[in-house]
């Protein structure tokens, strides 16, 4: 499904990549039959019996008529019965046929609404399975975004395709009546129908195109609203004054956005109105003929009202047929994007025969000359980094902003790869460890961890989310990072609401949200604790305390700990300093003070503005 020759952000919406992306069809109702094979079933069922009715319906009225007429002519007695059973059956087909069309969109929209989950489940558990540079990558961004968006149109298409099909059966019902006819009135219909069809499919190429130009600057413009109007954004936006930058920024993008898409609304509709008067002309050509037969005598009332009607009613369907098929390829075009998104695979997967991790931990994590670099990023965050993280070892690393000491973290949890060199444990490449259990053994808080806008323990639970029903777990955790204190202050306690967003919420300060946070990496019982800037918004005495059992706590095991607080660092076992991504020096506090380099002038530096 690849497209060679397409540059990035131009459209491909040739006829020929328009009927190749019909080939999607299929995978989506396999996606449709994994969803509800019974409403499937139902919804096939229905729509067969509902597409004989529109040629039963005229028939029967034919029949009427034409009883009519010669009633009229007859003389004496009349029987009413023949004609009050046409009239009963006609009645009895018009609530069937109510019915089944009541049925059908019940079903489509169960259906759908179903299809509609089931998708963002599947995507939501597929974006799990990718690797954090792959969101980091725009493109794939904007792929995820047309995936996501295009669930409503996904419905859509969905009833599209099912009435298209039972519109081309009650067409070749109509059609075999009208053939017994006269053949030809099928030709005119064709040529009445067929410009309008080709006109469709030009503006719905223009629509598509549009569309796609416009992903990430609707991506922007979602970004701008959500600044606009939301509690994380509200304090700044009103402290430097953003609002009218935010306003001018969304209107001018949104003019932009209107002004394309009135000029071809307005180009599309003049051009339909001009084939709906072409269509309307074949129509009364038809009709002309239609009634000029019966008048010579050639065609029954009845059937002038037959014909008549079902020359309409095809000429409506077809019409209809035609334009929907632009608008279900349309939507097969963006199936593409879906199935795509679905395509894309991660880097960092399983292994094949994956080694257990250890535990414990024997030697520790051993860097070899370990580089890497961010897409599209000309710089390298790290290079050449040879150092031994031992086992039980606490190691803090320090460094300016930038200096990569992120970047390592994430490389030593598995969140990316290393492009050059490797990783070992315990002398195996990290990369043939199983990988549920390192991220298990490995436990993570970064200096911008998530304030789930959940309750308190479903906060501290994120650590662990199997152990989400172990409240002592979860309270023995919250001991530990000293956040139970804090939720004895809480009206709900442990059940309590946090952030704003929901009712009851409470916000919480910096430092209060990052004792939840420190919770979370208490609830693992793992191996190698990183702590990305943990105690920042702790306060001096709280810092204190957390370090000291931080230290007792994960006595036996390893750490990193990233902090710029020097209190903090020189309690480590050894500090490793990073420059540019790459190791300055290694040693404990008292070594690098006594080799007087750039960890020592840091330290002084530090040091001087507290004297
Ligand atoms: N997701 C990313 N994509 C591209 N470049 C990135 C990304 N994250 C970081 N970088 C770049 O990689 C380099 C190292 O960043 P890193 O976050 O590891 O630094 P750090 O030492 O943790 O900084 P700080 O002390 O500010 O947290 C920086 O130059 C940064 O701009």
């Amino acid at each position: 499904m690849r497209r060679p020759n397409r540059k990035p952000g131009e459209p491909d919406v040739s006829f020929r990549e328009r009927m190749a992306a019909l080939r999607n069809l299929p995978a989506f109702f396999k996606l449709v039959w994994q969803t509800s094979p019974w409403l499937a079933v139902w919804n096939i069922l229905l729509r067969a019996a509902q597409s004989a009715t529109p040629l039963a319906l005229l028939y029967v009225s034919k029949l009427i008529i034409d009883e009519v007429v010669i009633m009229t002519q007859q003389k004496g007695d009349l029987s009413y019965q023949y004609l009050w059973e046409l009239v009963g059956l006609e009645f009895a087909l018009v609530i069937v046929s109510g019915a089944l069309g009541r049925a059908i969109s019940l079903m489509d929209s169960m259906l759908g609404e179903q299809v509609a989950n089931h998708t963002s489940v599947r995507i939501m558990q597929h974006a799990a399975t990718l690797d954090l540079d792959q969101f980091e990558d725009s493109t794939f961004y904007d792929k995820l975004e047309r995936a996501r968006q295009q669930t409503a149109g996904r419905t859509i298409l969905l009833s599209q395709v099912m009435t298209q099909v039972q519109d081309i059966v009650t067409m070749v019902f109509l059609a075999a009546g009208l053939l017994t006819f006269s053949p030809w009135l099928i030709l005119l219909l064709l040529v009445a129908v067929i410009p309008a069809f080709l006109s469709e499919t030009h503006f719905n190429d223009q629509f598509y195109a549009l569309a796609w130009g416009q992903t990430s600057d609707r991506r922007e413009l979602d970004y701008i609203r959500f600044l606009g109007a939301s509690d994380e954004s509200v304090k700044e936006v009103k402290i430097f004054n953003l609002s009218s930058y935010l306003v001018e920024r969304f209107r001018r993008l949104s003019d932009k956005f209107y002004k394309d898409k009135r000029d071809l609304s307005i180009r599309y509709n003049i051009w339909a109105v001009l084939f709906a008067i072409i269509g309307s002309a074949g129509y009364y050509a038809a009709y002309v003929i239609i009634i000029l037969r019966t008048v010579q005598g050639q065609l029954s009332i009845g059937d002038l009202a037959f014909l008549g009607g079902s020359f309409r009613q095809l000429r409506g369907l077809l019409e209809g047929v035609l334009m929907r098929f632009t608008s279900v390829t349309q939507g097969a075009i963006y199936l593409r994007d879906l199935f795509e998104f679905f395509e894309i695979v991660p880097r960092i997967t399983q292994p094949a025969k994956a080694r257990p991790f250890p535990n414990p931990i024997k030697e520790g994590f051993t860097f070899e000359n370990v580089g890497f670099k961010y897409l599209h990023a000309e710089r390298w965050a790290n290079r050449h980094l040879n150092f031994t993280l031992h086992a039980g070892e606490k190691l803090a690393l320090v460094g300016e902003n930038g200096a990569g000491k992120t970047t390592l973290v994430k490389l030593l949890a598995r969140l990316y790869d290393p492009e050059e060199g490797r990783i070992l444990l315990d002398g195996h490449d990290l990369r043939e460890y199983d990988l549920a259990e390192l991220r298990m053994q490995v436990g993570v808080i970064f200096q911008d961890f998530q304030r789930y806008q959940m309750t308190f323990s479903q906060n501290i639970a994120a650590g662990n989310i199997g152990e989400i029903a172990n409240t002592d777990l979860i309270q023995n955790a919250a001991q530990k990072s000293m956040a139970d204190e804090l939720a004895e202050r809480l009206p709900g306690r442990y059940e309590q609401m946090l952030g704003r967003r929901f009712n009851n919420g409470v916000e919480l300060s910096g430092g209060e949200w990052q004792k939840i946070a420190l919770a979370r990496a208490y609830m693992k019982n793992a191996q190698l604790l990183i702590l990305d800037e943990p105690t920042a918004a702790l306060d001096a005495r709280a810092e204190y305390e957390v370090f000291l059992r931080f230290a007792d706590l994960t006595r036996g095991k390893s750490a990193v700990l990233i902090s710029h607080r020097f209190s903090t660092v020189r309690m480590a076992d050894r500090i490793l300093v990073l420059e540019k991504g790459e190791l300055l020096e290694i040693g404990s506090h008292d070594e690098l003070l006594a080799k007087n380099g750039r960890y020592a002038e840091l330290f002084h530096l530090q040091a001087k503005g507290y004297r």
